[in-house]
């Protein structure tokens, strides 16, 4: 006997998340529960404001649809909308138990203002130092001189950049100057530097700092293909489809020799812990890129081990089905 449940939530974020010039007061999502027998499997469906193309509204319906299929005993086909194939595929893979246990809970931490905040942080993270930094959002000059100070304070630091196609080339330019050669094959990666590909790539040639794919992927033109410069693909599994398509996406990015980095679309701590077990299983030993909890102001059914923010259970939900 197959049952399910889905719950409309809505978190407060932050003040002050502001996501492709938009502020993000909430964070609007579905949970998904299945049943069937002994064993049960959760997913969370969460379209993201200005990155996914698809609405809360218009998932709603294609996850009613599927829901109601497969309690009727159908085994129906992922829908449309990625974020409701990819939360969907989690709640099967939950429930048949294809989705490992085991979580790497290891996030780069993210530093999208006070660089000094990040430098404590970084002194008492164990094992290997990477963090997440978010440039363009003030001049190039200053973002140089902030990756350069960080790399030269902590000797075993590796940073990641990301630059969401902020700069032009005269910009990025003016990034690389203030980041000394020697420390720039720290910097594992920036994520897509300039506003086009072939910018980035012409960055890349002339800078030797190493560049990633994330909003690359989500283009219909976009191949996988080993270039020089290109180290990583951000692989943003609620933006992309099922965890079918995320697996085939880690594994292309791993038969090229690329490095292939799980993501967060923003996701409640049910969704991040998720992710955090996907992580796991698919890209053993690399750190995700999960820290963005703390731009919540609360947690969802599932704690993120270590957070101190309160956590709402499905009785604070409004239930759909
Ligand atoms: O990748 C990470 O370490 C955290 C996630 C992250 O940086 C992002 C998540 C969602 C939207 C963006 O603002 C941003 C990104 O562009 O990668
Ligand atoms: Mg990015």
């Amino acid at each position: 006997m197959r049952q399910a449940q889905i719950w409309r939530y809505q978190l407060p974020m932050d003040a002050g998340v502001v996501l492709r010039e938009r502020r993000l007061k909430t964070r609007d999502g579905l949970l998904v529960r299945l049943r069937e027998g002994e064993n049960e499997g959760w997913g969370e469906i969460a379209p993201l404001p200005g990155f996914s193309a698809e609405t809360l509204d218009e998932t709603q319906a294609q996850t009613l649809g599927w829901v109601n299929a497969w309690r009727a005993g159908d085994n129906p086909a992922w829908p449309a909308a990625p974020s409701a194939a990819f939360g969907l595929s989690c709640a099967a893979a939950e429930l048949t138990q294809v989705l490992p246990a085991a979580a790497d809970y290891r996030a780069a931490p993210l530093c999208t203002g006070d660089p000094d905040a990040l430098i404590p942080v970084l002194e008492a993270m164990p094992g290997e130092k990477v963090a997440k930094i978010k440039v363009g959002l003030y001049e190039a000059v200053r973002d140089g001189m902030v990756v350069n100070l960080l790399l030269e304070a902590l000797p075993a630091l590796t940073l990641r950049l990301d630059a969401n196609r902020g700069w032009t080339p005269l910009k990025a330019q003016q990034f690389a100057k203030y980041v000394s050669p020697a420390r720039r094959s720290r910097i594992a990666f920036i994520e897509e530097p300039c506003k086009t590909r072939e910018q980035s790539r012409a960055f890349a040639a002339e800078t030797g700092i190493a560049i990633a794919w994330d909003e690359s992927l989500r283009e219909s033109d976009f191949v996988f293909a080993a270039e020089p410069g290109l180290t990583a693909v951000i692989i943003k599994p609620t933006l992309t489809g099922s965890l079918d398509i995320v697996r085939g996406q880690v594994a292309q990015a791993h038969a090229l020799g690329l490095e292939a980095i799980i993501s967060s679309s923003i996701e409640s701590s049910l969704g991040l812990t998720q992710l955090a077990r996907i992580a796991a299983w698919l890209t053993p030993g690399v750190i995700p890129g999960l820290d963005t909890l703390s731009l919540m102001q609360a947690q969802l059914v599932r704690r993120w081990p270590g957070s101190v923010l309160p956590c709402l259970d499905t009785q604070s939900l409004e239930p759909l089905l």
